[in-house]
């Protein structure tokens, strides 16, 4: 690993039983860039992701952040290093106001563990910060809403503010496209793009026009192991890449 990379694997590998679903995946993420993780369906890519923010332990490998050896901490200890996965939809608290959801990542950021009873007053300090993520992700005319009246599109943007709210130094997006129409796809592109300033971003997506349109870097991943790597023409271009994904039922 150089300088260069705020995030390396070596050798990095699960088997489940005696099958290898990842298996001696070096991945570089060079820093500042957004960086996708692609493959045909079963390649490997939630695995790798589970065990970069360990929701999974490595069988054997080593996964470097910054510099630092992070194989052996635990998923918490990753955030409070500045790693953060979003897009989990799961993190949006859909009976909360659109500005308490940002205000509850707001408190965890600064170490506190969510408390439901935490007085309205202490709370209402991050209000003029929340207001101020949801008006970066175009929310603020949500922001008294319940969360569970958003639309899909504006429920992962939400997440996107929550999770800007942790203030991560590299994000790991989960399909961030997933079922989603155009209108969506664009504005959550743009979010993308832009909270990518003075950050790294890695995502697992299968929106390919997405990865050529946001990526500088393509992973790609089959059979648990790396197939390509390179910007999206020279991996799209691989006869490798094209027929893993014709193989895979793609084309
Ligand atoms: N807990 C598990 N136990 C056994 N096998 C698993 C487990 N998790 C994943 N696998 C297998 O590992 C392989 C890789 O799965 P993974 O979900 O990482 O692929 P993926 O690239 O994310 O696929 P998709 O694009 O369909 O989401 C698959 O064959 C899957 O069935």
């Amino acid at each position: 690993m150089t300088e260069d990379h705020i995030l390396a694997t070596e050798g990095l590998s699960k088997s489940f039983g005696g099958f290898h679903a990842v298996s001696d995946v070096d991945l570089r993420v060079r820093r500042g860039a957004i960086h996708a993780l692609i493959g045909p369906n079963g390649a490997g890519k939630t695995t790798c992701f589970n065990l970069l923010t360990k929701f999974l332990t490595p069988t054997t490998g080593t996964i470097r952040y910054n510099g630092r050896d992070i194989t052996k901490v635990p998923t918490a200890g990753i955030a409070q290093l500045g790693l953060v996965r979003s897009f989990q939809i799961s993190a949006v608290f859909p009976h909360m106001s659109v500005l308490e959801n940002v205000r509850v990542a707001l408190q965890r950021q600064r170490g506190f563990s969510f408390d439901f009873w935490r007085s309205e007053k202490l709370l209402r300090r991050y209000d003029a910060q929340a207001l101020e993520l949801l008006d970066e992700v175009g929310l603020a005319g949500d922001a008294g809403r319940h969360a569970s009246e958003l639309s899909y599109g504006r429920k992962r943007a939400l997440e996107l503010a929550t999770t800007l709210a942790l203030q991560p130094d590299m994000m790991l997006l989960d399909e961030p496209m997933a079922g989603m129409g155009h209108e969506d796809i664009d504005r959550i592109t743009a979010l993308i793009r832009k909270a990518s300033a003075g950050r790294t971003i890695l995502m697992v997506e299968h929106n390919l026009s997405v990865v050529a349109d946001l990526c500088d870097r393509i992973t790609v991943l089959a059979r648990g192991r790396v197939l390509a790597e390179g910007d999206y023409a020279t991996v799209s271009s691989d006869p490798r890449v094209i027929e893993a994904y014709i193989g895979a039922g793609h084309a």
